[in-house]
């Protein structure tokens, strides 16, 4: 035990041995906080001042948990069981985990389906056109959006109020929304989590049960939990109904806070404070991550922000390398840079994994990507299209979803005709109808379906019978092996022209399934909370995009700066440092929104261990536009000591006035009106300088990269089209 405690400061010591009270741990990044709250869990189990099955600790990821558990494993002796009986999971997965033990109480079939993002999406849309409400009016995306954030306040449709028209039809919509998963048996994941709230409130002997349980609950970037959850926190904790022994110890960091947009509430720790009465507030201010520069940046960015509880880092690591700055003239120019500069590193050493390629939006890692695969560099995105969502899987998913539950429409439309059965789009909306009148699913209303419409659809109904029938008893990989053949959707994929990856993909579902099984196994749920498959299906629900085919090959990180969060790296490029992209646009009309980009400019470089690069292009293609870009205000907001430009010298690096007045740039503007930037193109021309070249006539520089002998500039000429053209063999002259 002694061991546990060896290595921590006196102020994590102070926190991880608190008695058991409700504690605030309120510290910057990379000051320990994750460490501090798994030891603590570590130390309470050791001592014997807890059982394992007294824990419940709340990650933001998926990985996270994952982490926590291999962790605790190492740290606990092996009479712990190798943390079993523990529950470590994010808010989802948690109560995902409570609602299918207490299915029937929750009014939840056992193996409920959970629907995803692109499920609920479908859901609503097909929900619109069975009650023929026109989807122009009241777009399915906006409509989805209206009832999570309801829901995620944990507001029903019979409670939610609307003053005008508009809203209070969309509030019937959401009744109807609610009935029709009702109806079909299955969860979004907002309703997860409000199911299990209401479960536990409406449940008295239910809720005693796991006061009683859970004696120590902790809770990991608690500045990001939202009003549901922490409502859900409060009673099983025991705050409204007191409970005794019930402690929730929360770590956080204010800084740190970048859900605002999802409905995320600083305000929470105040509240926690205040509600809970806590007597601990424990600040960490020695930073083990990052070297003095790179710290000092990140406490030099975030006094930028007003509304800040107030700390401060240091590490007496040392200075360490100054931040580098790139300023590139193109997109793509940026992209060799850090990809030239990642190679550079992981030939001195640096492992691949350890370096990460940040961006503020996902549409920004195309270019990134392109660089990568043509240098040869492996790399792994996270948190783009998850493997889950991929088409084929889901397909796959489907089937067995239909398997576990008839009722779940959402797979019966998916799979019905796929691969396709000769049921067209008559025989289907005869069969929606037929449900419709009947209200009952698709699948039920299948039987009584007359004419060739009963035959194609019977013959489906028929398939998945007998899917279920041949799969009893059968491990979840076989299963999903047996249903790839039989469904059709091989020998479909084989006769595709690009099928090969798709079955792969197929393929890497089963190795997932076996996967799944074995961690199971290692970790800690006991079988007896549902069959294999159901769980299964929850899983690739759930997962976020964590991980991906492939996972153990070290490869450079590319991700969102929030998919970053709590996570470190050697080396981090934060790359498209530019007005309206980060800070984006939308963010920049007030000052709550500038904050939070501020906050999340905090997150970026606080993943940094020893180096930090910053990237900026004066010009970007994106959404199929070029933008004339700005340096973002961030960059002049961090002491010019700490930096160092770097690359070609060409190109102007003022990290001067324009954006320190906040002026919103980033403006899709045509080539002659970008006066203000005026972004420099190699051998002396300007973008947005006409040309005149022998051969294509007149035209007009748009973009620009490389240096020296490489240099190369892309003209518009007009008619004659986009070319790209190397300033040391083509013949321009400016006019
Ligand atoms: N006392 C210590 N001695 C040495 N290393 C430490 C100590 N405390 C923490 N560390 C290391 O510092 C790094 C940052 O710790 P950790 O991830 O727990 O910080 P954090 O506060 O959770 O950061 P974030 O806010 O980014 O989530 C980790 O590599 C951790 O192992
Ligand atoms: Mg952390």
């Amino acid at each position: 035990m002694s061991d546990l405690l060896a290595q921590l400061n006196p102020q994590q010591v102070a926190a991880v041995t608190l008695p058991p009270q409700h504690a605030l741990i309120l510290a910057g990044a990379g000051s320990g906080k994750t460490r501090v709250l798994t030891t603590r869990i570590a130390w309470l189990i050791s001592t014997g001042q807890a059982s394992p099955h007294a824990v419940l600790a709340v990650t933001f990821t998926n990985k996270a948990a994952k982490e926590m558990l291999t962790r605790l494993s190492a740290m606990l002796p092996l009479q712990f069981g190798a943390a079993r009986g523990l529950w470590v999971g994010t808010f989802h997965g948690l109560c995902n985990r409570m609602l299918r033990l207490h299915h029937r109480e929750a009014a939840l079939p056992a193996a409920f389906p959970i629907l995803d993002m692109a499920d609920q999406l479908s859901a609503i849309k097909r929900l619109l056109k069975n009650l023929g409400v026109d989807d122009e009016k009241f777009p399915p995306r906006e409509l989805a959006y209206f009832i999570n954030a309801h829901k995620e306040q944990g507001i029903r449709a019979a409670q939610a109020e609307g003053y005008d028209d508009y809203t209070q039809r969309r509030i019937e919509l959401y009744a109807e929304y609610e009935a029709q998963c009702q109806r079909e048996g299955v969860a979004d994941f907002a309703e997860l989590l409000l199911r299990c709230y209401e479960l536990l409130s409406r449940n008295e002997p239910l809720r005693r049960h796991y006061q009683a349980r859970f004696c120590h609950i902790l809770v990991d970037e608690f500045q990001d939990t939202n009003a549901l959850q922490y409502r859900w926190l409060k009673l099983l904790a025991g705050v409204d109904v007191p409970a005794p022994g019930a402690s929730l110890f929360a770590v956080g960091d204010d800084d740190q806070s970048i859900y605002a947009f999802r409905g995320a509430e600083v305000g929470n720790m105040r509240a926690f404070e205040r509600e809970f009465r806590v007597e601990n507030v424990i600040r960490l201010e020695q930073n083990y991550r990052s070297f003095g520069n790179i710290l000092d940046a990140a406490n030099a960015l975030i006094q930028h922000n007003q509304a800040r509880l107030g700390k401060n880092l240091w590490t007496d690591a040392g200075a360490g390398e100054p931040i580098r700055v790139f300023a590139g003239f193109s997109d793509l120019d940026e992209a060799h840079y850090v990809v030239d500069e990642a190679r550079a590193l992981i030939r001195e050493g640096t492992p691949p994994r350890q370096i990460a390629l940040l961006y503020r939006s996902n549409a920004q890692s195309r270019v990134l990507e392109h660089q990568l695969f043509t240098a040869g560099v492996p790399y792994r995105v996270h948190g783009g299209l998850r493997f889950f969502d991929r088409q084929e899987v889901k397909h796959a998913l489907a089937y067995l979803r239909l398997i576990v539950n008839p009722d779940d429409d959402t797979a019966f439309v998916r799979v019905v005709n796929f691969p396709a059965r000769g049921i067209g789009s008559r025989s289907f909306e005869a069969l929606q109808g037929a449900a419709h009148r009947a209200n009952s699913s698709l699948y039920n209303a299948a039987a009584g379906l007359p004419g060739k419409a009963g035959v194609a659809v019977g013959n489906f109904i028929r398939l998945i019978e007998a899917l279920r029938a041949e799969t009893q008893g059968v491990s979840l990989p076989e299963v999903i092996e047996h249903l790839i053949e039989r469904s059709g959707l091989r020998a479909h994929y084989l006769g595709e022209k690009e099928g090969r990856e798709r079955l792969e993909n197929l393929d890497e579902l089963v190795s997932a399934a076996t996967r799944f099984l074995q961690e199971e196994d290692d970790t800690l749920v006991n079988p007896a909370e549902g069959d294999a498959l159901s769980a299964f299906l929850a899983h690739a629900s759930l997962e976020a995009g964590e991980h991906q085919a492939g996972e153990g090959q070290d490869a450079v990180q590319l991700m969102t700066v929030h998919a970053a969060k709590g996570l470190e790296f050697d080396a981090v490029f934060i790359t498209g440092l530019e007005q309206g992209l980060f800070p984006h646009e939308n963010s920049e009309l007030e000052r709550d929104g500038l904050e939070e980009e501020r906050r999340l400019m905090y997150v970026a470089i606080t993943r940094a261990r020893q180096r930090l690069y910053l990237t900026h292009a004066q010009t970007r293609l994106l959404h199929g536009q070029t933008r004339y870009c700005l340096p973002s205000r961030f960059i002049e907001e961090l002491p010019e000591a700490l930096l160092q430009p770097v690359g070609h010298a060409a190109a102007p690096a003022t990290y001067g006035n324009p954006y320190a007045s906040g002026a919103s740039a980033g403006r899709q503007e045509s080539a002659g009106g970008a006066e203000r930037a005026a972004p420099e193109a190699p051998g002396g021309f300007r973008i947005g300088q006409n040309v005149h070249h022998a051969k294509f006539g007149a035209g007009v520089i748009v973009s620009a990269e490389g240096h020296g002998a490489d240099a190369r500039v892309q003209v518009n000429f007009g008619k004659q089209g986009m070319k790209w053209l190397a300033l040391a063999y083509a013949k321009l002259t400016a006019v």
